[in-house]
């Protein structure tokens, strides 16, 4: 049995590299694998692993399904605390899948209606916050900000206690932040009077590292975390006061980088808008994707390769279907959101190992399922997880059997993360690593 301590299981890719960042930066040497990994008897030496599924969006059956073998593959590496990772926006379909996943794995962890849990995608340095059970964005209420318009999960409601309510079976109630500020002991007592009252699913209020601090002591012990990446950097500290944790190696450090540079986006989100708009505005050489000429299957992703082939050895070039909200509503009106989505996550796909196959080496992904698509088609299956890019996103190295034998860096970013440089910063930072 592996000595890991904390076992995730990730609803998405870009999520789960966020989660592994904020772990490794608090001192955690950390494995990102990619799905549950086949070889059951294989152990993973780290402190933390993560597992990335793609399970945000799909039927809340198949994710329940796939989190509960994450759960019994980490269970076999011993773990002794279980951390289920969602978007620090809450990003769910109208069925779930956050509830049906929390409840799966209690059941699982407790039996069945038994256990208890807290929800909490408060993650401060991202400008996401929970007060009173609401989620902010910002200065906005999440269904006020960009996530109204997303195009798989539009949020439309900020109170995390009823959208929970509306996906779990157990009951939900509220730590405020009141509470949350008070420290450890009166958020554990908080804890048990909602147990009292029948409350299972606890809502933490958060609205900074501080508060994140207290929630990740007073979670010491719980079988089952449900929580944005933010959680994360108030866990490790548990397990270096039980003298379990040594902080001997820097959790960190990746090969160094070669080959040429490119970025994929498939992510429509507010912040990838203005980091694609900003890459051209600065000269960049970018290709943009067109979901009806794919749906009409015109060769889009043999055009964008021939496009980029000659201009690889010049620098980054950027291949796109990143649109304004108006475009995306107008593509999902003549498409379909779920067709939309497909058919554009195959050809970045395919784009994607072309790029590699043309020597690329250093690949930034945004989106979270584009992420998610472009990892499974190179084949990935395990990431080493290095410094941090912008808060949220590491770089990362992994190998593929498109260019076997050779490191990719690869820096799968959430939509809604990081600065409008942030493309040619990653690549900058690549060029001075260690
Ligand atoms: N122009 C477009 N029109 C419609 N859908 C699009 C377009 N561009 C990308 N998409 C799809 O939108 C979804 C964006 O989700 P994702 O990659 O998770 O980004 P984010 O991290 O911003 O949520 C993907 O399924 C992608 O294929
Ligand atoms: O918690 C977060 O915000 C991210 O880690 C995340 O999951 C974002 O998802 P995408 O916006 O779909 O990349």
């Amino acid at each position: 049995m592996g000595r890991a301590l904390l076992g995730c299981i990730a609803d998405d890719f870009t999520g789960a590299t966020d989660l592994a960042n904020n772990l490794v930066r608090s001192g955690m040497r950390t494995v990102q694998t990619i799905g549950v990994p086949g070889d059951e008897a294989a152990t993973v030496d780290a402190d933390a692993i993560v597992v990335a599924l793609k399970s945000r969006t799909i039927p809340a059956a198949d994710a329940v399904q796939q989190s509960l073998a994450a759960l019994r593959w980490l269970q076999g590496q011993g773990v002794q605390q279980v951390y289920f990772k969602y978007c620090s926006t809450f990003d769910s379909t109208p069925d779930g899948n956050i509830g049906p996943v929390t409840d799966a794995l209690l059941d699982a962890l407790h039996g069945p209606g038994q256990g208890f849990t807290i929800a909490c995608p408060a993650f401060p340095e991202n400008q996401r916050t929970v007060f009173k059970g609401h989620l902010f964005v910002g200065d906005q209420l999440l269904s006020e900000s960009g996530m109204r318009n997303h195009p798989l999960t539009p949020m439309t409601d900020a109170n995390l206690v009823r959208v929970m309510q509306a996906q779990t079976r157990r009951r939900v109630g509220l730590v405020a932040q009141h509470v949350v500020a008070r420290g450890a002991g009166a958020i554990r007592a908080r804890f048990d009077e909602l147990q009292g009252e029948g409350v299972s699913v606890a809502v933490v209020d958060a609205v900074g590292n501080d508060d994140l601090l207290r929630i990740g002591e007073a979670l010491a012990g719980m079988p089952l975390v449900t929580a944005g990446s933010g959680i994360a950097i108030g866990l490790p500290q548990n397990w270096r006061n039980a003298g379990q944790l040594k902080d001997d190696v820097a959790a960190d450090v990746l090969p160094s980088a070669s080959g040429s540079r490119a970025v994929i986006s498939g992510s429509c989100s507010l912040a990838t808008n203005a980091q694609v708009a900003q890459f051209k505005a600065t000269g960049g050489a970018a290709f943009a994707i067109d979901p009806l000429e794919l749906a009409a299957g015109a060769d889009v992703a043999g055009a964008a390769l021939e496009w980029a082939g000659p201009r690889l050895a010049q620098g980054p070039v950027l291949v796109y279907a990143t649109a304004e909200p108006e475009a995306v509503k107008s593509v999902q009106a003549q498409l379909g959101a779920a067709r939309a989505g497909e058919v554009v996550e195959q050809a970045l796909s395919s784009i994607a190992i072309g790029l590699v196959r043309a020597g690329v080496r250093q690949l930034v992904v945004a989106g979270g399922e584009t992420s998610g698509a472009v990892v499974q088609a190179l084949g990935v299956q395990r990431m080493a997880i290095g410094p941090q890019i912008d808060p949220g996103v590491p770089w990362t190295a992994v190998q593929s059997p498109v260019c076997a034998g050779e490191t990719v860096h690869m820096a799968l970013k959430s939509g809604n993360f990081g600065a409008p440089d942030f493309f040619r910063k990653a690549f900058a930072m690549l060029g001075q690593q260690r």
